[in-house]
């Protein structure tokens, strides 16, 4: 049992609703593999382990690196440098290499392997950049392949992850309740239309990076004012975590929330001054710009 985020969608917009009663979660009883075993892989299957959504002996798992793989078969997954493995064990893929090695990930399925021994597959890519158009170009070869393009973030780990997702062509309705029962137990979860993808990925796939750079340097401050480094960044760290509360569970705009912080002639709005000073506003709006262009990027480079 587990207190599961609810929320809809209002005029483009997520409200979220917190709910009272604990909701039964179900187990999958599918396989599930990940071609690719780097940071995202990891915080999404060891989430989701931990949360007894799957067990590590239903995980099938590849990369070129064996020494990479041994933290997975520690845990009880099983592992292969063959890619063509897991793609021909398990019911549910993702694809959770970096963009540019997705080509040379799926040549190796090909390569000498029977291609008829893979079909019928659900794919789930997490890969920046690359749409549903690229992906079912990518994965012509694998018959009756079905694909849900799903962006999470690295805080899925620790069960506070953003996670969108968007259904490709003959997805079916288990394919979709698959991907929301692992991904609800990570954080928030939930659909949208592809064009907003590439946005979301560089608020909330890119953020955590931008967030622990703002919580280094508030750390940094409390240091260069004589705080031990210990307190300053559990002090900063949390200080994040309580104003990303305030903002989702009070439901007031971010500028109230600030003022009432500031005082009249007060210390936090030297601060603010400061940091206004700074220019931080417009770069982390260019930080967003930045990296939403880059994704375009990485899709003209396949
Ligand atoms: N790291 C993040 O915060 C997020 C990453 N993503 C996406 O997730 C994907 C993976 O990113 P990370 O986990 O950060 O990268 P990573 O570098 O940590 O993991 C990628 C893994 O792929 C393996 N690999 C390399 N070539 C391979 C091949 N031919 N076959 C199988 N495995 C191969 C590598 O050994 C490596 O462990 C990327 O496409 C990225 O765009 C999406 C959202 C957030
Ligand atoms: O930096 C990247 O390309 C990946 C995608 C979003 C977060 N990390």
């Amino acid at each position: 049992m587990k207190f599961r985020n609810f929320f809809k969608i209002l005029n483009n917009g997520v409200q979220l609703h917190y709910c009272t009663q604990p909701q039964p979660i179900q187990k999958i009883t599918e396989k599930i593999g990940f071609i690719g075993d780097g940071n995202m892989a990891k915080a999404i299957c060891f989430s989701v382990e931990k949360h007894n959504i799957i067990d590590f002996s239903q995980v099938y798992v590849s990369s070129p690196y064996r020494a990479n793989l041994n933290i997975w078969k520690e845990k009880g997954a099983n592992i292969s440098i063959h890619n063509y493995e897991v793609a021909r064990n398990a019911d549910v893929i993702f694809l959770a290499v970096k963009p540019h090695f997705l080509k040379n990930a799926l040549d190796g399925i090909l390569e000498n392997n029977n291609v008829d021994d893979i079909k019928n597959k659900l794919f789930i890519s997490i890969l920046a950049g690359y749409t549903l158009e690229d992906l079912e170009q990518f994965l012509k070869p694998f018959k009756e392949s079905r694909i849900i393009r799903v962006m999470p973030n690295t805080p899925v780990l620790v069960g506070e992850g953003c996670t969108v997702y968007c259904p490709g062509k003959n997805v079916t309705q288990n394919d979709l309740s698959i991907v929301k029962t692992l991904m609800e137990v990570t954080g928030l979860c939930f659909e949208v239309e592809e064009r907003f993808i590439d946005p979301i990925a560089a608020v909330c796939a890119s953020g955590p990076a931008y967030t622990y750079l703002f919580i280094e340097a508030l750390s940094d401050g409390g240091v260069r004012m004589g705080l031990h480094r210990e307190m300053a960044t559990m002090l900063a760290a949390q200080t994040v975590l309580g104003a990303g509360k305030m903002v989702l569970s009070t439901n007031k705009h971010m500028g109230t929330l600030k003022d009432d912080v500031c005082s009249a002639g007060g210390t936090t709005i030297a601060g603010i001054h400061a940091l206004e000073k700074g220019g931080v506003r417009g770069s982390v709006i260019d930080a967003v710009q930045s990296a939403t262009n880059r994704a375009a990027e990485l899709r003209k480079a396949k």
